[in-house]
């Protein structure tokens, strides 16, 4: 799988393509299925696959301050669309310049004359160009004009229509269960293991605190199950995961102010991941974060947690 910033990377000799483009943030199952049926296409009319997306939000670019909840940061979900089976992934720097071009312009540019499209794949609400002018009619007609054929993919339901918003809003409202079933996998958080309060080795639970990037989308505070995996690292830990019991909150028995993300891998008290970048998949919720009246209540609350969230994973892994 080839990755590409900007349309300048596109090598001069690139065939004909078969595009998909979204920003595709979570690469949940609309987006799944959507790039799908371009892979498919794309071995019909013996063409490439590219997936184009943008970056940063264009949400941010044409409202500054309204960037959503992230999902998937950047190299996650290029890594989940290269996954899907799509021969590249463009990314283009998404700019006010960019978003100031007219449907025909950015179908010109982008689609035909580097990518020479053969197939363009979108959903079936997709909107795109200057003041989000275009849609999937226009890019019909503009498919006659420039030759290759376009095709709205609907969109997929579980109950409700599958969108990023939808998986924010799940989210945002702690039922990661739901998040999961959008996307197709459980919700990840990404970043780096910082030091916190030292206090959960004294607990019985060393917790890894995880410093996120800004707009990371945080499930709502709460103690989930889920799993830990050291995603890069130059500890030996690297590659690995555990079921883990996970606590998001300001830590209100401690009248904790700031607030973490911290997971405790289960069963273990011999890591150290302080400096490694790690995942904590979300499973399921297990309750609200409480304030105790002691820290003994709090002890034995979290050794129920553990004990629930050792059986939640356990019959995960049975399951797959
Ligand atoms: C499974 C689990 C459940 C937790 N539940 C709560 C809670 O309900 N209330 C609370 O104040 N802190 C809760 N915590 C957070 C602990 O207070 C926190 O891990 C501890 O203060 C350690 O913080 P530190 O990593 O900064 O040292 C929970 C932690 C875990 C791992
Ligand atoms: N089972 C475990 N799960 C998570 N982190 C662990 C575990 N065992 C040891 N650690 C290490 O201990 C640290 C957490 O210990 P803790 O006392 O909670 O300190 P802090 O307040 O800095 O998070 C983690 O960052 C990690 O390096």
């Amino acid at each position: 799988m080839r990755g590409w910033h900007g349309l300048d990377d596109v090598p001069e000799d690139w065939g004909r393509s078969v595009v998909t483009i979204g920003v595709f943030d979570g690469v949940h199952r609309g987006h799944q299925q959507m790039v799908g049926r371009a892979v498919a296409l794309a071995h019909t009319l013996g063409a490439a696959s590219v997936a184009v997306t943008f970056e940063p939000h264009p949400d941010e670019v044409i409202r500054p301050g309204s960037h959503p909840p992230q999902l998937t940061q950047q190299r996650r979900r290029t890594e989940l669309l290269g996954a899907l089976g799509v021969d590249a992934v463009c990314v283009l720097p998404f700019t006010l310049a960019f978003s100031r071009m007219s449907p025909d312009e950015f179908v010109q540019t982008a689609l035909v004359d580097r990518l020479h499209a053969a197939g363009v794949v979108v959903g079936e609400n997709f909107r795109f160009g200057h003041k989000a002018a275009g849609d999937l009619e226009t890019l019909r007609t503009l498919g006659e004009k420039y030759d290759f054929v376009a095709v709205g993919v609907p969109l997929v339901s579980d109950g409700e229509a599958i969108s990023s918003t939808l998986v924010r809003e799940r989210l945002a409202a702690g039922d990661v269960a739901a998040a999961a079933e959008a996307l197709g996998r459980p919700h990840r958080v990404e970043g780096v293991v910082v030091r916190g309060q030292q206090r959960g080795r004294a607990l019985g639970f060393p917790t890894a605190n995880v410093e996120s990037p800004p707009y990371t989308a945080i499930p709502a505070d709460g103690v989930y199950a889920g799993w830990l995996q050291v995603t890069q690292s130059p500890s030996p830990h690297e590659g690995q995961r555990w079921p883990a019991a996970i606590s998001i909150g300001t830590n209100p028995t401690f009248s904790g102010v700031e607030r973490t993300v911290e997971a405790y891998a289960l069963d273990r008290d011999d890591l150290d991941l302080y400096g490694a970048h790690v995942a904590v998949d979300f499973g399921l919720r297990l309750r609200d974060t409480l304030k105790f009246a002691s820290i003994q209540a709090l002890i034995d609350q979290m050794h129920a947690d553990v004990d629930e969230a050792r059986d939640f994973t356990a019959a995960e892994s049975s399951a797959m």
